[in-house]
């Protein structure tokens, strides 16, 4: 008895020591993976004819870079997200909630085509929706 009352709990440390627990941030690859990312679902949002044309006079380095701080940090990242706030970036452009969808779809092909795991996509995903209200005009 005494010697399960030691094993046991040995048992169970050993198992947590040898199943380290994978942050989000990791779970994407890190940056390498977060901006390999972004190129996914910057090449998918310029093909989609739903959407592109919001883009023509977009800066795409910086809404590039900002992007990677920004979906960096959503994941617990060690970045800093540099960029305007998401009010005033999307202020006036008049996204509505069908463009709003059509970039979440993007955004999950993309996801798809980075085989991050259907649990971390819903996570991001889950962090992205409060940012809905900022995005879509009124
Ligand atoms: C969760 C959804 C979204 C996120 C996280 C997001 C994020 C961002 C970020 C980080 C920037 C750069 C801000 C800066 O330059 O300081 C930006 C800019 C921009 N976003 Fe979004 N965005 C989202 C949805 C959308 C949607 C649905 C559209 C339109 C279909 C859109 C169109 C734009 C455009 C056109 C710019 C550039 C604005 C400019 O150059 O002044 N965004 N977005």
């Amino acid at each position: 008895m005494n010697r399960l009352a030691f094993a046991l709990p040995m048992l169970l440390l050993a198992a947590c020591a040898t199943t380290p627990r994978i942050s989000l941030y990791e779970q994407f690859g890190g940056q390498a993976g977060v901006e390999a990312l972004v190129e996914e679902l910057l090449v998918r949002i310029l093909e989609d004819e739903r959407i592109n044309a919001g883009f023509v006079e977009t800066d795409l380095v910086n809404l590039n870079d900002r992007l990677v701080e920004q979906i960096c940090v959503e994941l617990g990242g060690p970045c800093t997200y540099t960029g305007r706030s998401m009010a005033e970036s999307h202020a006036g452009l008049g996204i509505t909630e069908a463009d709003f969808n059509a970039l979440v779809e993007d955004l999950q092909d993309a996801m798809d085509a980075r085989g991050i795991p259907f649990r971390a996509q819903n996570q991001l995903l889950r962090r992205l929706a409060p940012m809905h209200r900022d995005i879509v005009s009124p």
